[in-house]
C-alpha cells in the first residue's frame, strides 16, 4: 500500500476539487489525512476558493483508514481524537467554506466518516457506503458513531454498524445519507454546482453532527440500544467492542455529540490494539493473501475463460455446487445416472434457490432466470463443449477412476477435470487417464452454496494454468480459495481429524461429553465436537476416521464409541439420536443413556476413567482438544501441503468454524507459544500415547525458542520445495 496523498485543483468557479489518491482503494493513511488537512488549511486561507468538492481517484471515494497502519502508535496517545475533533469537526465541518463529497465506488469506514463531515453528499447509484469497522474489532473512530445516527436515525445506523454491511447509493438517498444520486459522468459537475449553491445560501448548509430531526426520542433511543446490547450479548458474547460501540452511541445521545466524539476517539484508539482487533486484522489480510501462491500466481498467467461447467452427481454436494455456480451466472450441466436421481438433484437446486426467494435475497423473477441456467442430462453428449467439470459423486475410488477415464474421452482437451473429493488421493482418481496436468481438486464444504471456503488441491502434475483458472472461478462464485497439496484429508480435514479424536479420547477417559461441548462453545466454536458429529452423521465421521487410520496409523487414537452407537441405529441428528436427542425443532437434549456406550467404548479401548482428567478446567479442555489440531497443522505446513501458515488460519476459520476473533488456529497458537504447546503435548503423550506426540516442526521451533510461525504470511521453504 502506497502512502498516498490528496491532490487539489482550484477552478475558475471558485471550487477547490480535492481528490484522494492512494491506490488501490484510496485508503486514508496518515499521509493522506495529513495532506487533506494541509489542503483544507490552504483553502480556508485562499480568497479564490468559495467551496470544496472532495472525491476519490479512479472511481473510488475511499475504502477507509489504512488497516495496514493499525499497529503503528501502540502505547502513544490517541491520534484519532485530534483528527475527528480538531480537523474533521472544527476545520472541515466547522469551517467558513462548505464541502460536498462526490462519492463513487466505495465510501467505507473513515471514508464515509469524512464524507459525513461534509455539508452534503452526492453519490452514484452503485456507490457502496458503510461503516464496517466492527468486523475489524474496532469501532468507527472519525465521528461515525455520532454522525450516522444523526443522519439516518439510530435503528438503521446500528444495523449498518453491527452488520458491517454497506448500502448502495440508492438506499443511502432514500435514508437521507446522501442528498442526490446521479450518473458517474455527472458526479463532479453536480457536486460543484451543489457546493456553489450552499456557499450562496441557495441550499441548506447542514452540519450532520448537530442534526436532530432523524434521532429517535431519548426513551425510544434507550429502548433500541438496550435491545441491541442484549442481542449482541447473546450472539457475540466474546466481542467486547460491539458493546463499546453501543455505549459510545448512547453517550453521544445522552451527553451530546461533542462528548460522544471524544469518547469514540479514545475507545477506538484503545480497541485498535486489542487482541480481538489484532486477530481480525490478521484475518483480513490472510484472507486476501490466499490467492498469492508462489509458483502459481507469480507466473503472469491469465485465467482462461470458463463459459460452461458440468457437474457429475446431484446429491447434497453436487446440487450445492450447481447452485453456487448458476447464482454466479455460469451455465451448468448436471449429470446423474438415472431420471429419478436427476429429478431429485434438480429438486435440491430448486430448494436452495427457493430458500433465497423466501429470505428476500433474490426475486421470483431472478429465481426463474437462474434456474434456466441449469440443464439436467443422463449422458456425456453435452460434455463436448464444457470448460470445467466438477465430479461430486460418492467417495468410491473405482467409480471415480471410471468417471475420469470417461471424462477424458468426452470433454475437450482444454477442459479442467476437477474432483470434489474430501479425502481421496487425486493421483489415484486420475490413475486411468493421461490427463494428469488438468486434474485438480475442487473441495467445497457443505452446504456448498453457502460455505465460503474452496480448497483447491493440486498434485505434482496439476498445471499452474489450471490452478489459476480455478482461482478465477472461485473468485467469481465469491469463495475464498485456499490452494493446498495432495494427501489424505488435504488441509481442513487433516485438522479436523485430531479435533474429533481428542474429543473421543477425553470421553473415553471419563470427561463428560456435554462439558466438552460447553467448553468448546465457550471458546468460540459455533458448536462442540459431539454436537457437530451429530450434525454431520456418524456414518461419515466413522468412514473418514478409517481413512485417517490407514494413512497416519502412528498417531491415531482409535475410539469405538461412534461405531457402537451406529450399530445401535444412533446415527446422529438424522435419526434424532446421537450424542444428544433431538425434538422436531432440532433442539439438542442431553441423553443419560450415552453413558452406556461410553462405558463399552472405554472397555474396548482398554482405558480407565482418569480422575485427573475428570477435573479439567474449561481452558485445559480447550487445550487438550486444540493443541493436537495445532500439532497437525504444523505437519501440514512442514509437508508443504499448505503454502503458508495464514492459509491454515483461513482454512480453520472458514472450514472448521474456528473463531475468527482468535485469528485462526496458527495465530492463536502463536499467542500461546511453541514452547508451551510442545511441553504440554509432550506431557500428555507420556500419559496418553503417541496421539499427542509433538511433531518435529513444533519440537524444533520450541527447542530453538522461535515463534511457531516466524512470518505468518510468508510461504514456508518446505512448501516451495515440495509443491
Ligand atoms: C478510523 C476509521 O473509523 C477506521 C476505518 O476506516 S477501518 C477501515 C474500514 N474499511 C474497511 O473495513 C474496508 C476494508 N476493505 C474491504 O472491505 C475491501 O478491500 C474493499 C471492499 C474496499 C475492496 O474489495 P476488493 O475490490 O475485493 O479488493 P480487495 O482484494 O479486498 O482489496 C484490494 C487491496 O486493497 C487492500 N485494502 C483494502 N482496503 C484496505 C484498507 N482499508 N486499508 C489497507 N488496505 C486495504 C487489500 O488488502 C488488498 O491488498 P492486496 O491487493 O495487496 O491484497
Amino acid at each position: 500500500m502506497g502512502k498516498g496523498r490528496t491532490v487539489m485543483e482550484v477552478g475558475a468557479d471558485g471550487i477547490a476539487l480535492i481528490t484522494i489518491e492512494n491506490p488501490p482503494v484510496n485508503a486514508l493513511s496518515p499521509h493522506v489525512l495529513l495532506s487533506l488537512k494541509e489542503n483544507y488549511e490552504q483553502v480556508m486561507r485562499r480568497d479564490d476558493v468559495k467551496a470544496i468538492v472532495l472525491t476519490g481517484a479512479q472511481g473510488k471515494f475511499s475504502g477507509g483508514a489504512d488497516i495496514s497502519s493499525f499497529k503503528e502508535g501502540e502505547g502513544e496517545s490517541p491520534r484519532n481524537s485530534s483528527m475527528s475533533i480538531e480537523f474533521l469537526t472544527d476545520i472541515l465541518e466547522g469551517g467558513r467554506k462548505p464541502s460536498v463529497a462526490a462519492i463513487d465506488g466505495l465510501a467505507l469506514g473513515g471514508g464515509l466518516e469524512v464524507a459525513m463531515a461534509c455539508h452534503s453528499r452526492i453519490s452514484t447509484s452503485t456507490a457502496q457506503l458503510g461503516l464496517p469497522e466492527l468486523q475489524l474489532g474496532i469501532i468507527p473512530g472519525l465521528g461515525g458513531t455520532q454522525r450516522l445516527p444523526r443522519l439516518i436515525g439510530i435503528s438503521k445506523s446500528l444495523e449498518m454498524m453491527l452488520t458491517s454491511k454497506p448500502i448502495k447509493g440508492k438506499e443511502a438517498y432514500a435514508l437521507g445519507l446522501v442528498d442526490s444520486v446521479v450518473p458517474p459522468g455527472d458526479l463532479i459537475k453536480t457536486a460543484r454546482q451543489w457546493a456553489i449553491e450552499i456557499a450562496d445560501c441557495r441550499r441548506p448548509w447542514v452540519k450532520s453532527l448537530y442534526k436532530t430531526d432523524k434521532l429517535e426520542s431519548l426513551s425510544k433511543a434507550k429502548e433500541i440500544l438496550k435491545f441491541a446490547r442484549s442481542q449482541a450479548q447473546k450472539q457475540s458474547a466474546h466481542l467486547e467492542h460491539i458493546q463499546v460501540c453501543i455505549d459510545v452511541i448512547e453517550y453521544g445521545i445522552v451527553s451530546g455529540p461533542r462528548g460522544g466524539l471524544s469518547k469514540e476517539a479514545n475507545a477506538s484508539w484503545k480497541l485498535q490494539f486489542s487482541p480481538t482487533s489484532k486477530s481480525l486484522v490478521h484475518v483480513f489480510f490472510a484472507q486476501r493473501a490466499t490467492i498469492k501462491v508462489p509458483g502459481i500466481s507469480d507466473l503472469g498467467l491469465t485465467p482462461r475463460t470458463v463459459s460452461k461447467v458440468a457437474i457429475l452427481g446431484g446429491g447434497l454436494m453436487g446440487s450445492g455446487i450447481a447452485t453456487a455456480l448458476i447464482l454466479s451466472d455460469y451455465p451448468v450441466i448436471l449429470k446423474e445416472v438415472n431420471a429419478d436421481f436427476l429429478h431429485a438433484g434438480i429438486g435440491r437446486v430448486k430448494e436452495n434457490l427457493q430458500s433465497r426467494v423466501k429470505k428476500g435475497v433474490i426475486t421470483q423473477e431472478s429465481f426463474e432466470k437462474t434456474l434456466s441456467l441449469l440443464t439436467g442430462v443422463l449422458d456425456y453428449e453435452q460434455f463436448r463443449n464444457v470448460d470445467l467439470v466438477i465430479e461430486a459423486v460418492i467417495e468410491k475410488v473405482d467409480l471415480k477412476q471410471q468417471i475420469f477415464a470417461d471424462l477424458e474421452k468426452y470433454c475437450p482437451p482444454h477442459c479442467i477435470l476437477a474432483s470434489n473429493t474430501s479425502t481421496i488421493d487425486l493421483n489415484l482418481i486420475g490413475e486411468k487417464t493421461k490427463s494428469h496436468d488438468r486434474i485438480v481438486g475442487a473441495h467445497f464444504f457443505s452446504p456448498a452454496h453457502i460455505m465460503p471456503l474452496l480448497e483447491i488441491v493440486r498434485t505434482h502434475n496439476t498445471s499452474p494454468q489450471v490452478v489459476v483458472d480455478l482461482l478465477a472461478v472461485g473468485k467469481k462464485i465469491r469463495k475464498t480459495p485456499v490452494v493446498v497439496g495432495n494427501c489424505t484429508g488435504f488441509a481442513v480435514n487433516r485438522m479436523f481429524f485430531p479435533y474429533t479424536q481428542s474429543s473421543l479420547l477425553l470421553a473415553d477417559h471419563g470427561l463428560d461429553v456435554y462439558d466438552i461441548d460447553r467448553a468448546i462453545t465457550k471458546f468460540g466454536m459455533p458448536m462442540g465436537p459431539f454436537r457437530l458429529a451429530d450434525l454431520v452423521g456418524f456414518g461419515v465421521t466413522v468412514a473418514t476416521g478409517l481413512q485417517y487410520l490407514q494413512s497416519y496409523p502412528e498417531r491415531c487414537y482409535s475410539s469405538g464409541l461412534m461405531k457402537l452407537m451406529l450399530d445401535d441405529n444412533r446415527t446422529g441428528e438424522s435419526s434424532r439420536k446421537g450424542f444428544y436427542l433431538y425434538d422436531g425443532r432440532r433442539k439438542a437434549i442431553p441423553d443419560p443413556e450415552i453413558h452406556k456406550y461410553i462405558e463399552k467404548s472405554r472397555k474396548m479401548a482398554g482405558v480407565k476413567a482418569d480422575s485427573q482428567l475428570v477435573k479439567l478446567s474449561d481452558n485445559d479442555i480447550v487445550e487438550m482438544i486444540f493443541l493436537p489440531v495445532v500439532n497437525e497443522a504444523c505437519r501440514v505446513l512442514d509437508e508443504g501441503i499448505a503454502v503458508k501458515a495464514s492459509d491454515l488460519d483461513i482454512a480453520a476459520i472458514m472450514g472448521m468454524g474456528f473463531p475468527a476473533f482468535r485469528g485462526g488456529v496458527m495465530f492463536w497458537a502463536d499467542s500461546l507459544g511453541a514452547k508451551y504447546i510442545s511441553k504440554r503435548l509432550e506431557e500428555w503423550s507420556t500419559t496418553y500415547g503417541n496421539f499427542f506426540k509433538p511433531s518435529s516442526y513444533l519440537a524444533q521451533r520450541a527447542a530453538n525458542g522461535i515463534p511457531l510461525v516466524s512470518n505468518k504470511s510468508a510461504p514456508t521453504d518446505q512448501a516451495n520445495s515440495k509443491l
